[in-house]
């Protein structure tokens, strides 16, 4: 090629990519279209978003472009709305939650929307089946466990905080996500002792699926690279397998004590004895996670607010002063518990000032719209994450003046925008933006008040929190206000302070309630066993059917995104053991429906041969003559004419029903046979179904239909070649083969049926 002409076709190259670019750099700064700041085409604005407290640089922007509640920004392709103003949220995410509910895929998390069935991460879900069964689930355990004042977990706990802490202040940081911990692994397992390794995983978790953790979540094609080249995909598989096995195992084992009559109320329990018999979920990995998860999520939520509730009490020692002359009048020396709520605004009130100051989840939760949309004369398009901005919301100086200082009066005198009565019941956390919104709003609320309010007053009733003082100079050592790490939900970086005990007395009463506590602890958990043990209680326990849950054994999927494979035996003496299972529902059919719509199509065949059987023939040969009658021939005739109206049912609607039955059975054997959720059960059973149906299939072919022919033949013995002397006894054996018709869906469906509903667990539990 001469070199004028490479010149020239580089030029013309050069000039369609400019006007490509200048192209696409319009539309993307759309004039039109929501303010904010300018856009570059493929990399939206992620040069300049740190990835370091990143929602300063979002309220940066709120600033800048976010006068009418909201403005756009880009990623790497993804659009998001962000939206500075409380009222814009409630248009989009509570009055159009109906298809602005969906969550944004998170790139380093296999399958985190659940698109493909693996059921693992409820509050990460898309909006759909899973996600709704499980909100469900959660909500009622966490109304029971809010009504039943947690079972008194969290004064236990509470009580054992103070007394770490009086043993090892400068180890705050970790008795107090401890503590917050213990209290969640209570409520799920009745077991303290799994805390560490359940907020070692909630880490892991939380660090695998925020902004700030693996760069695969920003620079999201690394993701796609080959396996062999791939080091995060490698790091989450082995992070995700251990959570799975481990939250699996929590369940076997409670399911194993329960079978000893040994386990006490719990979440897990609860699910196994009563929920698993009427709920949707559809079975053991899909119970361990919903619940698991749970645990998770408890962690860091509270213990991010309680970690700045000892930063503020350190730099307001006046509102540490009347947080605790409010406890010593109202409680009286006491410890407060739940039932002094009411009575304790001031403490309320700091706490929800914490949360508003520095609230733990900056940035709020990115929702995905589900439909184009236009708001405000903006189009949103389907596929927008919508980003509330707690932190623009917290700050806003019409609601909040003086946001950025603690001012708890803000919510306990007169005057303030944000002042509500009675005081009582306000100020509560309930509702608080820093929860989300509309069908996404958070369900731990009332957790999270009560365990603040229970934890923060044994603090206050306890200690003054104070700054550590510098060995060497002797001068406070400081407690930084703006130093946290930038996970979705965050926490003050490692800090030094102070606690010391209100008094001695104090001291010596807080280190006598955990002795107590503990001691009648122990003797409650020993009572327990030695009545299990004894028998009787037990009885009360066990032996109640559990949903039939399937065995698990070893499984690898084709879709490296989607497929659980745990591959490490987490508990070698279990009865129980696993090392593979598959969440998920080949192809995303619902098991349920197909076993459940199968055995009603076997319910049918029956009754269908029964009719047969006792009613249709039998009208058709009433009074039926001998063949020496005269009217033989002319009757005989007339049943060949018949049969055809009374048999052509049979050949276009039960014959294909029949065929589907085997289809059905035959699926659900095979989702019982590799573990898939669904159904419960021996597969060997459902197998036993599907052949049930097959027998009737080919009886019907080869037994059936030549009697059939010979029936029709009746009609026209000359042509057919039909003995008509043998009308009656044709029909009679018509009868008697349809025995088999009547039998085998019987067997099918009564076999399936009964597995369905437990019936094989009872035998096995
Ligand atoms: C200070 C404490 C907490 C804060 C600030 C918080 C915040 C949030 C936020 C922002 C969301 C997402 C809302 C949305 O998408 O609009 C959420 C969801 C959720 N939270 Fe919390 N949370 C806290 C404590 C808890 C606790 C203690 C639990 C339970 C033990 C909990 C359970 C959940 C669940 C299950 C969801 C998922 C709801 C769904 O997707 O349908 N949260 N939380």
């Amino acid at each position: 090629m001469q070199p004028v002409t490479v010149a020239v076709l580089g030029i013309v190259l050069v000039g369609v990519a400019v006007v490509h670019y200048i192209q696409a750099f319009r539309a993307i700064n759309d004039p039109n279209g929501p303010p904010g700041p300018t856009q570059y085409p493929l990399i939206g604005r992620i040069h300049d978003l740190p990835i370091n407290l990143m929602w300063l640089k979002f309220k940066e922007w709120a600033d800048k472009y976010g006068a009418g509640g909201l403005y756009r920004t880009e990623m790497l392709g993804s659009k998001f709305i962000v939206v500075t103003d409380e009222k814009v949220a409630e248009d989009l995410l509570v009055r159009r939650a109906k298809f602005n509910s969906d969550r944004p895929v998170i790139r380093s998390l296999f399958d985190s929307k659940s698109t493909h069935g693996s059921m693992e991460y409820l509050p990460l879900m898309g909006r759909n089946q899973y996600w709704a069964r499980q909100r469900k689930l959660s909500h009622a355990y966490l109304t029971e466990a809010t009504n039943a004042h947690y079972h008194g977990a969290m004064y236990f706990e509470a009580k054992r905080w103070l007394a770490r802490l009086i043993a090892d202040p400068d180890g705050f940081q970790s008795s107090l996500e401890d503590m917050a911990s213990k209290v969640m692994c209570q409520l799920t397992w009745d077991d303290p002792t799994l805390s560490e390794y359940c907020t070692k995983s909630a880490w892991g978790l939380l660090t695998q699926m925020s902004p700030a953790g693996p760069i695969t979540n920003v620079l999201t094609p690394l993701w796609h690279l080959p396996w062999f080249l791939n080091p995060w995909k490698r790091a989450e598989r082995k992070r995700h397998d251990e959570q799975q096995a481990w939250w699996m195992e929590r369940l076997l084992s409670v399911r194993k004590k329960m079978a000893r009559g040994e386990m006490r109320p719990c979440w897990t329990r609860q699910f196994l004895e009563k929920t698993s018999l009427k709920t949707s979920i559809s079975g053991d990995y899909e119970a361990s996670s919903v619940i698991g998860m749970l645990a998770l999520v408890g962690i860091f939520t509270v213990a991010g607010p309680l970690s700045y509730w000892l930063v503020a009490m350190v730099h307001h020692p006046e509102w540490q002063a009347a947080v605790q002359r409010e406890i010593d009048e109202v409680c009286e020396g006491q410890l407060p518990t739940l039932r002094d709520t009411p009575n304790l605004p001031i403490l309320r009130a700091c706490i929800k000032e914490t949360m508003r100051w520095k609230p733990n989840v900056p940035t709020g939760v990115a929702h995905e719209t589900e439909n184009d949309d236009v708001y405000d004369g903006y189009f949103i398009p389907k596929g927008t994450r919508i980003l509330p901005l707690d932190w623009a919301f917290l700050r806003n100086p019409k609601k909040y003046p003086d946001p950025e200082s603690f001012r708890p009066e803000r919510w306990l005198k007169s005057g303030w925008p944000t002042y509500q009565e009675p005081l009582t019941q306000y100020p509560t956390l309930k509702g608080m933006t820093s929860f989300g919104w509309g069908h996404r709003q958070c369900l731990g609320m009332s957790l999270t008040q009560d365990e603040l309010v229970v934890a923060c007053g044994a603090l206050a009733w306890c200690f003054n929190l104070k700054p550590k003082k510098d060995p060497a100079t002797g001068l406070d050592i400081p407690v930084p206000l703006d130093k946290s790490n930038s996970l979705l939900i965050i926490k003050p970086d490692p800090f030094q302070m102070a606690f010391e005990p209100r008094s001695e007395e104090r001291k010596q009463e807080a280190l006598r309630l955990w002795e107590e506590a503990e001691k009648s602890d122990k003797r409650q958990r020993a009572a327990f066993l030695r009545a299990a043990r004894g028998g009787s209680p037990a009885e009360l326990f066990e032996k109640r059917p559990t949903r039939a849950m399937p065995e698990f054994e070893a499984l690898e999927s084709k879709k490296e995104d989607v497929v659980i494979r745990i591959t490490n035996r987490v508990n070698p003496d279990s009865d129980f053991e696993f090392v593979g299972s598959s969440p998920s529902t080949p192809m995303g059919i619902s098991t349920e429906a197909v076993t459940g719509t199968t055995i009603a199509f076997s319910f049918i065949l029956f009754g269908n041969a029964i009719t047969q059987s006792f009613m249709g023939v039998p009208a058709l040969l009433v009074d039926f003559p001998r063949p020496s009658d005269p009217n033989f021939s002319e009757r005989a005739r007339h049943l060949g004419k018949q049969w055809p109206v009374f048999w052509a049912v049979g050949n276009v609607f039960f014959r294909p029903i029949s065929t589907l039955g085997i289809f059905g059975y035959a699926y659900t054997a095979y989702v019982a046979s590799r573990n898939f959720s669904g159904v419960g059960g021996d597969w060997r059973l459902y197998a036993l179904s599907a052949a049930c149906h097959l027998v009737t299939v080919i009886h019907s072919a080869v037994n059936m239909q030549p009697l059939n022919n010979k029936l029709d033949g009746l009609r026209d013995p000359k042509t057919s070649g039909v003995d008509v002397n043998m009308a009656e006894w044709y029909a009679r054996r018509w009868i008697k083969l349809n025995g088999v018709r009547m039998a085998m869906p019987l067997v099918a469906g009564g076999v399936a049926l009964w597995q369905v509903l437990g019936g094989n667990n009872k035998m096995t539990a």
